[in-house]
């Protein structure tokens, strides 16, 4: 009774195919039919390689862009923005023979945004460094459903894999609307979704599957449990249309009260995740809860005990816990081995390696890899002999234990100054000063470079150089269009996570390791293998190349521990909290190299800081405390006059204000324009009462936006009360860094953006010289907290004009 499945599998191709076929599609060198024909062979790939392992029941994954979006595009939840293109669509649809090519100018709109309709947001995919696209839905919405993708691949699938083992996946219901944002009541909206799902279901009868996926990982959250009645009743529903389901529940373990009902569900499989995340000092309670509640006899358990998320090999600990669930269960229990999430999580294939050190090979495992250990430790356990997996030896291979930076010293995460006392000693700025996030366009000839840098085509040098002249060229587009603070624009880094990586000791990087970030963006997630230190600057002679191109700050640009740590694959020998306090340590001492190089204006993005969150509300204080006072271990040491900046995307961050605040940044730049100014009211409704930089336009669309709305975009920061109305504390900055752009949009996107500020900066002081004249009352944009005297000062001598007053001009 022990067998073997899958639920999703890397999506990208061995070699970056779906990479590659995107980016020609979108850039018009390849039409709709040459990009779903790779797709077609990408997914037959990795189909294949599922049988070849042995694995029985292969999930059909495979998406041009976003699981999710293909579970809302074809529901048809479409946002009235998207009219135009919907209307296009039937039309061509009509005249097309193929309709799934038809449909992409508005699916690939959806993802990526088009003249006159933003994309969807994006958002962190439950902790994962996976981002999916948000569906949005109101009280009206109505799916009009179309699930032409999901038969299409299904039926490629039957051929390739056979009818019997082609088991269908999809986003669930309660899942999709878990994810939507907009104002509409759960409760009211999924009665509506399960007819669509119903309808789904019956095709798929038709077709001859032996059973569909349906992915819930909803359930794992605190508050699923109230989920009980709605999703029995949808289940119910589902149920009538008679395919077998297994409800497929990956990233955590299920909350105990949703355990008691999810196990009564009238499904055949339920898929649960043993593993949770890891190296998390919290483990996954999915065995105790089997073991305290049971688990029914009728159902197949899904038991999720290949890491689908790490790049280690599993160390015997997975046959271990199969035995484990049958001596429990009975030999009679149908489960089957699997991973504990999509496979999506990891690199392709170890094997693609072409050199890796001596002692990692076996420990390492990529999806291929646990394909094998999949049907290992199914035929281990079916042949009573969960033994013959050799437990691992992690020590032998990540280094002494005792190296480990265990604690967070308390002395060392206080600042010299409290925040009123330094922020007066800092670069003070003119109303709404403008900056960017740190990276510029990471054009294909910087690519290049590197790629010949890294085959020995070019010598070290001529790569510095090479280097140094984009750098000089940042700094330059900057002062032409007149941005206020700097940055030096990251040419240099592959990868804000792997660039540190590269550099820190303790790290193994991969050459093909590709893993989705979002739609056609991969990253590679270095592999922390042994105790982390640095051995020598990493950013300083950047740094100092671009400030001496400048009298402007330029802006010292560091990936945060936490961020590091959660982009990486981290070591399951010791926690995730041990390797932030030692990834700290290692940027303290950059943070004191780069304030000794003159460095004023510090940043220390922490993108991932809301993603590590675990997902149990439990378990999350301890998490946060440790994340924020990493933090402040590598930042603290800045003297007080070093303005410390950090940066937040790619999330909501509204549950954690809190730990925002305690991150003690002089500064928060923080993505927003996707989402309707969420952030900008929760920080204004919590008085924040640090400098905010919301992110003005979103930098995923290739669209350019108009001075007029970005105006808007600024005016509304006032308007919704940030920082009392004080315009010298409201940066304007983009969402995030602009590698992904071409300098094409990037020049005249910062063009519009620096004379957005430009012109509300003059509606400011009109006003609040229109004020003062009327009644002697302060202007709007002079501070009343720290910074004033210094404001006053550069007022005083003409602040309309000067870009910023820096520390020496105040002196
Ligand atoms: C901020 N984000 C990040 C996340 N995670 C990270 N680890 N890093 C992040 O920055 N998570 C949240 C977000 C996600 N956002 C993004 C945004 C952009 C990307 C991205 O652009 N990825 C690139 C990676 C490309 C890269 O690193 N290339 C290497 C290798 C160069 C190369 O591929 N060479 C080619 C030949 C080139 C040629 O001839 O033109 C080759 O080897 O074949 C490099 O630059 O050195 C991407 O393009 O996908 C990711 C996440
Ligand atoms: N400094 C980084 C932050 C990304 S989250 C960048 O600009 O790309
Ligand atoms: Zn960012």
């Amino acid at each position: 009774m022990i067998s073997t499945s899958t639920i999703g599998f890397p999506r990208t191709g061995p070699a970056r195919e779906m990479k590659k076929a995107l980016e020609a599609h979108w850039a018009g060198t390849s039409d709709a039919q040459a990009l779903l024909s790779t797709a077609a062979g990408v997914e037959a790939e990795a189909w294949r390689r599922q049988a070849d392992a042995g694995i029985q029941l292969i999930a059909i994954d495979g998406t041009l862009y976003d699981h999710v979006l293909d579970a809302t595009f074809q529901l048809g939840l479409i946002p009235d923005r998207f009219q135009a293109f919907k209307k296009s669509t039937a039309a061509s649809a009509s005249n097309a023979s193929n309709g799934i090519a038809a449909g992409l100018p508005l699916y690939f709109a959806l993802a990526r945004g088009a003249e006159g309709a933003t994309a969807c947001d994006m958002s962190k995919h439950f902790d994962s460094n996976y981002h999916h696209l948000v569906p949005e839905l109101d009280a009206s919405s109505e799916p009009v459903p179309d699930w032409s993708m999901l038969l299409d691949r299904v039926k490629r699938a039957q051929g390739v894999v056979g009818a019997e083992r082609a088991v269908p996946m999809v986003v669930g219901p309660n899942t999709l609307l878990g994810l939507a944002r907009g104002s509409f009541d759960r409760s009211a909206l999924l009665p509506r979704l399960v007819p669509a799902y119903a309808q789904l279901l019956k095709q798929l009868a038709e077709l001859g599957v032996p059973e569909v996926q349906i992915h819930e990982p909803i359930l794992t959250l605190s508050g699923s449990e109230e989920l009980a009645a709605d999703c029995s009743a949808a289940y119910r529903e589902l149920a009538a249309v008679g395919l077998p389901i297994n409800i497929v529940i990956p990233y955590d373990d299920v909350p105990e009260e949703t355990y008691r009902w999810l196990v009564e569900l009238p499904v055949a499989a339920i898929s649960l995740d043993f593993l949770g995340v890891p190296g998390a000092d919290y483990g996954s309670c999915t065995a105790q809860l089997i073991a305290k509640h049971g688990f029914p006899k009728s159902k197949r358990l899904g038991a999720g005990v290949i890491d689908g998320r790490g790049a280690w090999a599993d160390d015997g600990k997975a046959a271990r816990l199969v035995a484990s669930l049958r001596e429990l269960l009975g030999a009679d229990q149908a489960i089957s081995v699997q991973p504990s999430t999509s496979l999506q999580h990891v690199p392709y294939d170890l094997s693609a390696e072409p050199s890796v050190p001596t002692g990692l090979s076996r420990p390492l495992a990529f999806a291929a890899q646990k394909l094998a250990e999949i049907v290992a430790v199914a035929e281990a356990v079916q042949g009573a002999a969960p033994g013959s997996i050799q437990p691992l030896d992690l020590a032998a291979f990540t280094g002494a234990p005792e190296g480990v930076q265990r604690e967070l010293p308390a002395e060392l995460i206080k600042r010299a100054e409290p925040y009123e006392q330094r922020r007066p000693k800092q670069v003070q700025y003119r109303p709404f000063p403008t900056t960017t996030i740190g990276s510029f366009p990471q054009t294909p000839a910087i690519r290049r470079a590197r790629l010949a840098f890294k085959k020995e085509r070019i010598s070290p040098d001529q790569y510095r150089e090479r280097m140094a002249a984009e750098i000089g060229f940042c700094i330059g587009a900057q002062e032409a269009l007149g941005v206020d603070v700097l940055v030096h624009g990251e040419a240099e880094r592959s990868d804000m996570v792997e660039y540190f990586g590269l550099k820190l000791e303790g790290y193994y990087f991969t050459e093909h390791g590709w893993v989705q970030s979002y739609g056609s963006r991969y990253v590679r997630p270095p592999i922390i293998v042994g105790d982390i230190s640095r051995t020598a600057p990493m950013t300083v002679h950047e740094f100092e190349l671009a400030q001496g191109l400048t009298s402007k700050p330029v802006k010292g640009m560091l990936t945060g521990p936490v961020t590091i740590l959660q982009w990486s694959f981290p070591r399951v020998d010791t926690t995730r909290k041990e390797q932030a306090a030692q990834l700290a340590m290692a940027l303290r001492g950059e943070v004191a190299d780069l304030a000794a190089a003159g460095c004023r204006v510090l940043q220390v993005d922490e993108p991932a800081l809301r993603e590590g969150l675990p997902l149990k509300a439990s378990r999350r204080q301890a998490y946060l405390r440790w994340a924020v006072d990493s933090f402040r271990l590598a930042t603290a040491c800045a003297a007080p006059e070093v303005q410390v900046v950090t940066h937040l995307c790619y999330s909501d961050f509204g549950d954690i204000m809190q730990a925002i605040q305690e991150m003690d940044a002089d500064v928060l730049t923080i993505e927003n324009s996707r989402s309707d100014n969420e952030m900008i009211v929760a920080l204004a409704g919590s008085g924040y009462p640090r400098d905010v930089g919301p992110g003005v336009y979103d930098v995923h669309s290739p669209v350019v936006p108009s001075v007029g709305w970005l105006a808007d975009r600024i005016r509304s920061f006032l308007e919704a009360g940030l920082m009392g109305g004080d315009a010298t504390r409201i940066h304007v900055n983009p969402d995030c860094g602009l590698k992904t752009r071409r300098w094409e949009e990037v020049l005249p996107s910062l063009r519009n953006m620096v004379a957005a500020a430009a012109l509300v900066r003059e509606e400011v002081e009109a006003a609040g010289a229109k004020k003062e004249k009327e009644g002697g009352t302060k202007r709007p944009s002079t501070p009343t907290k720290p910074g004033a005297g210094a404001e006053a000062r550069a007022a005083g001598g003409g602040a309309s004009t000067a870009p910023f007053a820096c520390l020496c001009c105040l002196a």
